[in-house]
């Protein structure tokens, strides 16, 4: 984005984690963490409820301290140096507390002139951001108005109202609708390839599927090692094929060596278990091989979903 307040390239500054614990009383809400998140890229916080997201983000966001383990956002401690945090880093809450008699425009500007910004300057700011989250007709509502979406939308131009280098958005396409959701991705996806470092906590798996480069998945305050994630991403997964020929495909599925207990029949085709890509792979060369015209063939759930719900089996039943 380009903006009033950058006219030098930007810096890059990742963001580090290591090891980082907090409780609140006996509540262990994060137990250690440890990840790396890299300017350029989206990386995605995933994890069932309650298993430390928001906490997480919280103290990277200079708004909780942890009791144990170090973060660093650039070359800065939030603890230590929470007000050179607060310059670099855009925070955009699950939920937006705004002063709900303020208009959307008034908001913005106010947030701007907090962040140290000229009147005159907080005024051009907040109309970029009317324009980039697409406000524009509620310029002037009163923020107690906005429906849940639109109030994601100003949540966001808040965060963004300093040009920040790194962007911490906690379930932020929550009430989206989806065009609004697609607008979003597009959007954090701009921000990135610009070489902020986002961070995005979501439950909307297929959506971070699509937007983030890498994941950190938390299971009970910790993150789940590399190896465990590999792992997951490996086990055996549904696979839906389809071909116009459904009786001839049914026959060579049984004749690849699949076990007819296992095949899900649908509508239009076939979901079928199957142990990694490799397999896939095979199993796809075999139909073609033998003359199925195979119209589609693709994983029934997302990368994020099944690598989810592999590390949270008891997720699949809720
Ligand atoms: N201020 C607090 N006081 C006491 N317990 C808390 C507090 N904040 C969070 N917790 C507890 O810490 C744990 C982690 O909560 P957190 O909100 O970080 O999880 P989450 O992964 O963001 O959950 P969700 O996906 O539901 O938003 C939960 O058991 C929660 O009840």
């Amino acid at each position: 984005m380009s903006t009033s307040q950058t006219a030098a390239p930007p810096s890059e500054v990742g963001v580090v984690v290591d090891d980082v614990a907090r409780s609140f009383g006996a509540v262990h809400a994060v137990r250690s963490v440890s990840f790396e998140a890299f300017p350029g890229q989206v990386t995605g916080l995933v994890g069932p409820n309650g298993s430390g997201k928001t906490t997480l983000l919280l103290m990277l966001a200079t708004l909780l301290v942890p009791d144990r383990g170090t973060i660093r956002i650039g070359d800065y401690d939030p603890v230590a140096q929470s007000r050179a945090v607060r310059g670099l880093l855009g925070w955009m809450p699950d939920v937006l507390g705004s002063w709900s008699a303020l208009s959307v425009r008034a908001s913005l500007e106010l947030t701007g002139r907090l962040y140290g910004l000229s009147r005159a300057a907080a005024s051009i700011r907040a109309e970029e951001l009317i324009a980039l989250a697409d406000l524009a007709p509620l310029a002037n509502q009163a923020t107690k108005v906005l429906s849940r979406g639109q109030k994601q939308r100003l949540s966001l131009a808040r965060a963004l109202v300093h040009d920040p280098r790194v962007l911490l958005l906690d379930e932020p396409a929550s009430g989206l609708d989806p065009g609004a959701r697609i607008a979003l991705r597009v959007l954090l996806k701009r921000l990135a390839a610009e070489g902020r470092t986002i961070i995005v906590s979501s439950h909307v798996l297929a959506e971070l599927d699509e937007l983030a480069d890498r994941a950190v998945f938390l299971e009970a305050g910790s993150s789940v090692s590399e190896d465990r994630v590999e792992a997951a991403k490996r086990t055996e997964r549904g696979w839906r094929i389809r071909a116009l020929d459904a009786s001839g495909l049914y026959r060579e599925l049984i004749a690849s060596g699949i076990d007819a207990a296992s095949i899900v029949r649908e509508p239009q085709g076939f979901v079928v278990p199957l142990a990694g890509e490799d397999r896939a792979a095979e199993l796809l060369a075999a139909l073609v091989k033998a003359g199925v015209p195979v119209s589609s063939f693709a994983p029934s759930v997302g990368d994020l979903e099944h690598t989810f719900l592999d590390l949270n089996p008891g997720e699949a039943a809720r």
